[in-house]
């Protein structure tokens, strides 16, 4: 079994327990009664490269990477740094996340919030609305294409904005027909865990005009900020290199202006 395939083991077991304790009438319940999500779109198509920064206290390729008592103080830190939305990873097992993160997030901060977690059933994304998130992450090697298009469209029939992961040409092709408007390239092979800087370049021209591309993992500072972007990144998505640097409003604003920087306006 690869490491996604443990990964998503995992998942479900913890998920059959919380299905267990929450009925989905009652989730279905509770989502009508939560803020309106917010709309991440704008935000991500306005100039320059946004950055989404990430609560992430452990993975199963590095280990402890951050111990992050309060994750709502992380997320304003963030905020104020220019961050266009926070990503919040909520699998427990092998990230050490919480739903309970991704509501103290939620209610420090009014950007959107990503459930960033390893979603299989539409059960999970009434959770995440539930609980406050405005984006729910759907990673396509985890999916068949029919558990794909109808997690896409029950994610935007409650408000969420899907952020659909993909490592390969083949699932960027399966990402666009299934209907994705945000596509995250992943330059982390999720079954070997090993980083290719080189993926977002790669893969980017193979994602049509008009759907926003999302560079997730490896980015370690303003150097490939500027580089992704040259290479069609809207936005980054940027976990490690935030939680063990030594100031998280800091870090943000130093990706953030490298995102603006001038050189880059042609794109
Ligand atoms: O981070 C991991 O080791 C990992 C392993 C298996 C599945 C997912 C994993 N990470 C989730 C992410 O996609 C990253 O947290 C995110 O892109 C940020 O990456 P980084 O900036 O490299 O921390």
């Amino acid at each position: 079994m690869g490491v996604l395939d443990t990964i998503v083991d995992g998942v479900r077991q913890d998920l059959a327990d919380r299905q267990a304790a929450v009925s989905l009438d009652r989730l279905k319940e509770r989502v009508l009664h939560v803020d309106p999500a917010l709309d991440p779109m704008p935000r991500f198509r306005a100039p320059g490269v946004s950055v989404i920064a990430e609560v992430k206290r452990s993975s199963p390729s590095k280990g402890a990477l951050a111990d992050i008592p309060d994750p709502a103080a992380l997320a304003a830190a963030y905020a104020s740094g220019g961050a266009a939305a926070i990503s919040v990873l909520t699998e427990r097992r092998r990230f050490g996340g919480s739903l309970e993160d991704l509501v103290n997030v939620r209610m420090a901060v009014d950007i959107p919030v990503l459930r960033k977690d390893f979603i299989v059933t539409a059960y999970q994304l009434f959770e995440a609305r539930a609980n406050g998130a405005d984006l729910a992450l759907l990673i396509v090697a985890a999916l068949s294409d029919f558990e794909l298009v109808s997690l896409i469209e029950r994610a935007e029939s409650i408000g969420l904005t899907p952020l659909v992961e993909t490592h390969t040409e083949e699932e960027i092709d399966r990402a666009v027909a299934a209907g994705a408007k945000l596509i995250g390239v992943n330059a982390r092979n999720l079954q070997t865990l090993e980083v290719d800087p080189g993926t977002f370049a790669r893969l980017a021209p193979r994602i049509p005009d008009g759907i926003v591309k999302v560079a997730e993992s490896g980015v370690k500072g303003p150097h490939d900020v500027i580089e992704l972007a040259r290479s069609g990144a809207d936005v980054v998505l940027v976990g490690e290199a935030l939680v063990t640097g030594r100031d998280p409003r800091l870090g943000v604003a130093d990706l953030v202006s490298a995102g603006a920087h001038p050189a880059l306006a042609h794109r």
